[in-house]
């Protein structure tokens, strides 16, 4: 509800527009029918009929002048607040960190479909709070020309309250669990189009399209459902707004025989009644509310994801030192790191080896904070990463990995995120990128989409981003995909940095290892030894991790 709620401040000025104009135009909507009845009663005793049409014309002129700046306050009140709520999610996701826990696919239609929905709220709202307002104003006027003409109404207004109340409680359901299995396609087609080329070489494309499009029967279920509500719904308020009306005339007829009412008063009456009658078309406000509630709750749940907390520290001057202090990671009841107590030195290139799964790329990716430890912590240069600023952390440490996401629209910015053009080529010819980017049609500037890259540049492109690291650096895996000669030389650069950066190097490849001024051994989860690799090439079993 708190989601509901800042929504509908977010409609900000638009709102009180559209409720304005809502209001006048209900009120020119109440006048007409009386206007219209003294117009026939002006008619029927032959005087003064022109004054009555002219009131009759600006009512009918006003309403339709309040429909208009309503109808256009609503869409641009319903696309700002949904603009907002995307930047919101989007914002709060990427805060969130790399850990949701939600599909992306499921994230996408919350962000996307889900957002536009829930930003219906405000103008929806206050479409019902108006939409009241003429079936009460109608048994007010109709009390003033008979009691009896009220009392008719009302027992008729009863029964439509039940039907909208009824109708409300339903479709709130139903569209809940439509957007819920919605996000489940939406899930399923995002994984299946990430391994799209393994699907295709695999040769299981209807199987594949059978598995994402398996949810399909629920949603047609509950889609159905939805317009089975909507539908009896509408049918219920056919039925009963026309017996409103015949209620309304019977009394109305009475009233006129026993004289008690004009012709005036009974025609003005029918209109009332047919008025209070249209209050079965609040039906589709209360499903866009429903609607709306469902894409707030959707939306919620992102916002309630926790997102990673930082501190406000910065680094003193210091060689960029990094101690794991007896750090343990989990997932669910298995140790991934158990116990870690390890010390980087200060501007060393070090390299990460281990077997398979033996938890490397966990190790390094807590001296990012893109993992947090269950127990112990990890300092750069005596200070707690978690103290440290997001900016004093960004500037600090930077990662480069074995599938490195691409992200912008050029290839400077995805080298360079908002670096200067120097900057960029700088890294692009430390990493060995810059000749491959200048053979490309525009160089830097070649749009991402139109630079087909073999897995070798894209790493190097990766690793050209993260060279603008302060401190640390971090490479999991990095030049795997790279040729060996290129290898040989990225690495050489790497050991010989001259801005003497720590260096931590996560590797399968024994001459990485051999360059390194330390080698990390880990397994299962455990630092087995540390030292040179010549020392530890010794060790048969050091030896079998690289084979
Ligand atoms: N979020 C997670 N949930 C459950 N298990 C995880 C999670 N992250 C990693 N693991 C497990 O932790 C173990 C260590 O993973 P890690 O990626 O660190 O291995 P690695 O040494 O880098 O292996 P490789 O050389 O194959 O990349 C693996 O068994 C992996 O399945």
């Amino acid at each position: 509800m708190t989601a509901v709620r800042a929504v509908v401040r977010r409609g900000g000025a638009w709102l009180p527009l559209i409720a304005c104009t809502a209001l006048a135009g209900t009120a020119c909507d109440l006048a007409l029918p009386a206007a219209l009845g003294r117009a026939v009663d002006a008619v029927v005793a032959h005087s003064g009929t022109a004054g009555w049409l002219r009131l009759c014309a600006g009512l009918i002129a006003l309403s339709v002048g309040c429909d208009l700046v309503m109808t256009y306050a609503s869409a641009v009140c319903v696309a700002d607040t949904t603009a907002w709520l995307r930047r919101r999610l989007v914002r709060h996701l990427l805060a969130v960190g790399p850990r949701t826990g939600l599909d992306t696919g499921d994230l996408v239609s919350r962000v996307t479909s889900n957002a536009a929905d829930a930003a219906l709220a405000g103008p929806s709202l206050l479409s019902v709070a108006t939409g009241i307002v003429p079936p009460i104003g109608s048994v007010v006027l109709l009390a003033l020309i008979d009691p009896w003409l009220a009392a008719a109404f009302l027992a008729g207004l009863a029964l439509v309250a039940v039907m909208l109340r009824t109708f409300t409680r339903h479709t709130a359901d139903v569209l809940t669990r439509y957007q819920r299995v919605q996000g489940r396609l939406a899930a399923r087609l995002a994984e299946s189009l990430s391994g799209v080329r393994t699907i295709a070489a695999a040769g299981t494309v209807d199987r594949e399209a059978a598995r994402v499009l398996e949810p399909l029967p629920e949603l047609r279920e509950q889609g159905a459902l939805t317009w089975r509500v909507l539908s009896r719904a509408s049918a219920q308020a056919g039925i009963i707004g026309p017996l409103v009306e015949v209620a309304v005339l019977t009394a109305g007829g009475l009233a006129l025989a026993t004289g008690r009412i004009s012709a005036g008063g009974l025609f003005a009456a029918s209109r009332y009644a047919a008025m209070g009658a249209g209050l079965g078309a609040l039906t589709s406000v209360l499903g866009q509310l429903a609607r709306a509630r469902a894409g707030n709750h959707r939306a919620a749940e992102v916002l309630a994801l926790p997102t990673v907390p930082y501190g406000n520290a910065s680094l003193p001057d210091g060689p960029g030192t990094v101690r794991f202090r007896q750090v343990s990671v989990r997932a669910g009841d298995t140790l991934l790191l158990d116990g870690v107590d390890l010390t980087v030195p200060g501007g060393a290139a070090v390299a990460v080896v281990g077997r398979s799964g033996a938890g490397k790329s966990v190790l390094v990716a807590l001296a990012a904070r893109l993992r947090e430890p269950d127990a112990g912590s990890v300092l750069l240069d005596g200070v707690p990463l978690v103290r440290l600023s997001h900016a004093a952390l960004r500037a600090a440490v930077s990662c480069a990995f074995e599938r490195p996401v691409l992200v912008g629209e050029r290839i400077a910015d995805a080298v360079g995120l908002g670096s200067e053009p120097a900057e960029v080529r700088a890294a692009a010819r430390a990493t060995h990128a810059h000749d491959f980017v200048s053979r490309l049609p525009a160089g830097y500037d070649t749009p991402l989409a139109e630079a087909p890259m073999s897995g070798g540049e894209n790493q190097r492109l990766g690793l050209a981003r993260s060279w603008r690291a302060g401190r640390l650096l971090i490479l999991d895996d990095a030049t795997s995909s790279v040729d060996m000669v290129t290898e040989m030389q990225i690495s050489r650069t790497l050991t010989e940095d001259h801005g003497r950066r720590t260096r931590l190097i996560v590797t399968h490849r024994p001459a990485t290892a051999a360059r390194a001024d330390l080698v990390v051994w880990l397994d299962s989860g455990r630092v087995r030894a540390i030292g040179s690799h010549e020392r530890l090439w010794d060790d048969p079993r050091y030896r079998a991790v690289f084979q």
